[in-house]
C-alpha cells in the first residue's frame, strides 16, 4: 500500500522534473536562483535560515549589540559587516593571537569593537575611513566597553594612511586586515595589506559577492568589475591560500604564507 496517495499525473511530473534535474546537476548546469535562493547562493538577510544561524551561534557582546541596533537605525545602516562575519573575523584573530588589526572602512565601528574586544590590552586597531561623522556614532560605545584606547581611527583616505604605516617600517607586522571601503580601490588596498601583513596572517576582504553581481559584471559597474578581477587574481594568486565564504555579502580570507 503506497505511503502517499498522489494522482498519477503528479508522480509523473514530479520523476520526470527530478531525473530532469539531477541530469542537469550531474552536467554541471546552472539552475535558477528559485531553487537556491538569491541568485548568488546567498542566505537572505531576512530568511529563517539566517535567524536559525543567529539563534544557534551568535554570542554577541551586550555593547557590539547596543551598536548594531544603533546602527540599524542610521540611514546607511545596511553598510554594517553582518554580525556573524565580525564574529568569524574575531575568532580568526583571536585563533591566531592578533595584536595588529588594520580595518580599511570603519563606518560606525562594529567590527573594529568587534576585533579590539579580543586584542591584548596593548593590541591596536588601526581604523581607516573618509568619514569621521560614522565613527562619532560608535565611539561612545568603544569606551563604554573599555576598548577606545585600542582603537587608532585615522580619519582620511584609507590608500594615504597604508602608504603611511609602510613608509614608517610597518611592513610585516600586522596579524589581520579587514577590507571593507570603496570597491574600486579593492586591488590597490589587497596589495598594500599583503606587505603590512605578516607571514601567517589573515587578509579578510569583504562582499566579495557583491549582492550577485560578480556573476555577470556589467561594464558600467565599476565596483563589481573590481570585486570580481581581484576575484579572479585571488584565485592564482601562489603568495596566499584563500577560502571565499557565503557569509554575509561574501568573504574571501587570504592566509600569506
Ligand atoms: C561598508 S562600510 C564599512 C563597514 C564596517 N567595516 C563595519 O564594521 O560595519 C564602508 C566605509 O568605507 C568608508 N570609505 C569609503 N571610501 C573610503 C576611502 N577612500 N578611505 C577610507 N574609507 C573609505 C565609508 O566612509 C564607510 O564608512
Amino acid at each position: 500500500m503506497p505511503l502517499l496517495s498522489v494522482p498519477k499525473e503528479v508522480a509523473v511530473g514530479t520523476a520526470v522534473l527530478g531525473v530532469a534535474f539531477a541530469a542537469g546537476v550531474l552536467a554541471g548546469k546552472r539552475y535558477p536562483s528559485f531553487i537556491f535562493g538569491t541568485p548568488s547562493g546567498m542566505i537572505r538577510k531576512n530568511s529563517p535560515l539566517r535567524q536559525y544561524i543567529l539563534d544557534h551561534s551568535l554570542r554577541e557582546h551586550p555593547i557590539l549589540k547596543k551598536l548594531r541596533l544603533l546602527t540599524a537605525d542610521h540611514p546607511h545602516g545596511r553598510m554594517m559587516v553582518s554580525c556573524e562575519e565580525a564574529q568569524l573575523m574575531a575568532n580568526l584573530a583571536k585563533l591566531i593571537k592578533a595584536k595588529k588589526v588594520i580595518e580599511i572602512g570603519v563606518f560606525t565601528g562594529y567590527n573594529a569593537l568587534s576585533m579590539a574586544l579580543v586584542l591584548p590590552d596593548d593590541g591596536r586597531v588601526i581604523a581607516c575611513d573618509i568619514n569621521e561623522d560614522y565613527a562619532k556614532i560608535g565611539r561612545p560605545l568603544w569606551k563604554e566597553a573599555g576598548v577606545e584606547h585600542k582603537i587608532d581611527l585615522r580619519i582620511k583616505p584609507a590608500i594615504q594612511t597604508l602608504d603611511e604605516l609602510l613608509a614608517n617600517g610597518e611592513a610585516e607586522t600586522f596579524d589581520f586586515a579587514f577590507i571593507d571601503a570603496d570597491k574600486e580601490s579593492y586591488n590597490e588596498y589587497y596589495e598594500k595589506c599583503f606587505h603590512l601583513i605578516k607571514k601567517g596572517g589573515i587578509i579578510a576582504i569583504d562582499n566579495v559577492f557583491w549582492n550577485g553581481k560578480v556573476l555577470k559584471p556589467r561594464k558600467d559597474d565599476l565596483a563589481a568589475q573590481s570585486i570580481h578581477r581581484l576575484n579572479e587574481k585571488l584565485l592564482r594568486d601562489a603568495r596566499v591560500n584563500i577560502s571565499m565564504l557565503p557569509v554575509g555579502d561574501g568573504v574571501t580570507l587570504a592566509f600569506k604564507l
